[in-house]
């Protein structure tokens, strides 16, 4: 059933003028390669596609998670049984030094596909300026409307994890493809296709250098460092870091699709980092993983992830805004996780554990290490979500500012020390500020 029970306050609604008119009723099926099909209506691109499919239980926030590049090449199936009435906004930022040119996660929808149970087919919002079957259409991202999407999760849920084929018109009366025909994105390298190939700087006048690897960086990390006035390079995934970490004030690692395993090289490059350079280095969920499999822990494919916003995790340490012993509710979009063992690498320790499954949740160079390294799997700058973890990003700000090198005194290296911070005993000070 479409939602034709949404009541829209039309004064108020921009969206409706530019509404694109009543969908027309084409079959569109979900099969799994396991042997099941769910039959529904198509809302998208009049296209067929395979994919991994992955459900998420956010009820909010479905125009950041389809432009979120950590879900390429899956099939996202919401369980929240109503989507797209809200309808979408306009995709860009005033281009300028302080933000990242996308009001969104990324400049296009990077899913394969959508699944919901009911798409809304009025929306209301005063920045929507079209629907979402509209916005799939025009990025040629098929979507199904009107299946169980219940039933869907509640398969996945057992079963993990299920490569899918979305069929869309006369191809979902076809026959259902043989398993050898399902394709499995997780065996590509799918961070190669979606990083950055040249370097770029965002908000070059910054107070202090941050240097980023893009393995599919969500807007909102790059904006959450600029906003706390960091000049950012962005990276390729595999780029020399060690070649010019002497310019940086600090390390970020950013989130990615796939799995990390495909990153071993990025993570032997990190691991001389680590070795080597004492500056603060801080990674989310694919980066998370990559600073693990740097400190030598090993990655593992998880039953069927976590992707929704209320993920809640427990802090076993404390380190600047987060405090051990205390629940956080975080926002998650993964399918790996670092394995826990005991004991950890030498040098390090758990940071968070996921009150659901125990899972490991974040990672943290020890307090006698001599370093200040930080990874969680989670998403702390929340697009969409919960900001309970957010001012991680003002820890890590802090410390890159706390570790800033002073270029004006060539002869003997200073670091400005901010009155937050106490300076740890292998840092040479020369001047406080
Ligand atoms: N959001 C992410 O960075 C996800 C990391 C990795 N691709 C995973 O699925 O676990």
């Amino acid at each position: 059933m479409f939602a034709r029970h949404i009541i829209t306050l039309p004064r108020l609604s921009r969206g409706l003028a530019t509404h694109s008119g009543p969908l027309v009723s084409v079959p569109a099926s979900l099969h799994l390669k396991t042997g099941q099909s769910f039959n529904g209506r198509s809302f998208g691109a009049p296209k067929s596609i395979y994919g991994e499919t992955v459900f998420s239980t956010s009820i909010t926030s479905y125009t950041e998670s389809m432009t979120d590049p950590s879900y390429r090449g899956q099939i996202l199936v919401f369980t929240s049984p109503l989507i797209g009435n809200y309808g979408v906004p306009l995709n860009t930022a005033p281009v300028d030094s302080q933000d990242v040119g996308v009001l969104l996660e990324s400049q296009r929808i990077q899913c394969a596909a959508v699944i919901v149970g009911d798409v809304a087919e009025k929306f209301s919002h005063h920045t929507a300026v079209e629907s979402i079957a509209s916005w799939c259409r025009r990025h040629d991202v098929p979507a199904i409307t009107g299946v169980d999407t219940r039933a869907i999760t509640r398969l996945l849920r057992d079963q993990g994890t299920t490569l899918g084929r979305v069929a869309v018109g006369t191809d979902a009366a076809a026959p259902v493809p043989a398993a050898h025909e399902f394709w499995d994105p997780s065996a590509e390298n799918l961070v190669d296709q979606i990083s950055t190939k040249e370097p770029y700087e965002l908000n070059p006048t910054g107070s202090i250098k941050i240097a980023v690897l893009d393995f599919g960086a969500k807007a909102n990390i790059l904006r959450s460092l600029v906003r706390r006035d960091a000049a950012v390079t962005v990276l390729p995934w595999n780029y020399d870091f060690n070649s010019v970490r002497d310019q940086y004030d600090g390390l970020f690692l950013t989130n990615g699709p796939g799995d990390p395993g495909h990153c071993m090289e990025a993570a032997l490059k990190l691991r001389t980092t680590l070795a080597e350079w004492n500056k603060p280095v801080f990674g989310i969920c694919m980066g998370h993983q990559i600073i693990g499999m740097a400190a030598g822990l090993d990655a593992y494919r998880m039953t069927f992830g976590n992707r929704g916003h209320n993920q809640p995790v427990l802090a076993l340490a404390s380190a600047g805004s987060i405090k051990a012993g205390r629940v956080y509710v975080t926002s998650q979009n993964h399918q790996y996780a670092l394995k826990l063992q005991d004991p950890f690498p030498q040098g390090w320790e758990p940071f968070f554990i996921n009150c659901n499954d125990s899972s490991v949740e974040g990672i943290k160079s020890t307090e006698d290490s001599g370093k200040k390294v930080w990874g969680v799997q989670f998403h702390p700058e929340s697009a969409g979500g919960p900001l309970d973890t957010i001012e991680m990003f003002t820890d890590f700000v802090n410390e890159c500012r706390a570790h800033k090198y002073v270029a004006s005194t060539p002869s003997a290296p200073s670091y400005v020390v901010s009155p937050m911070t106490t300076p740890r005993p292998r840092v040479a000070v020369a001047a406080a500020a």
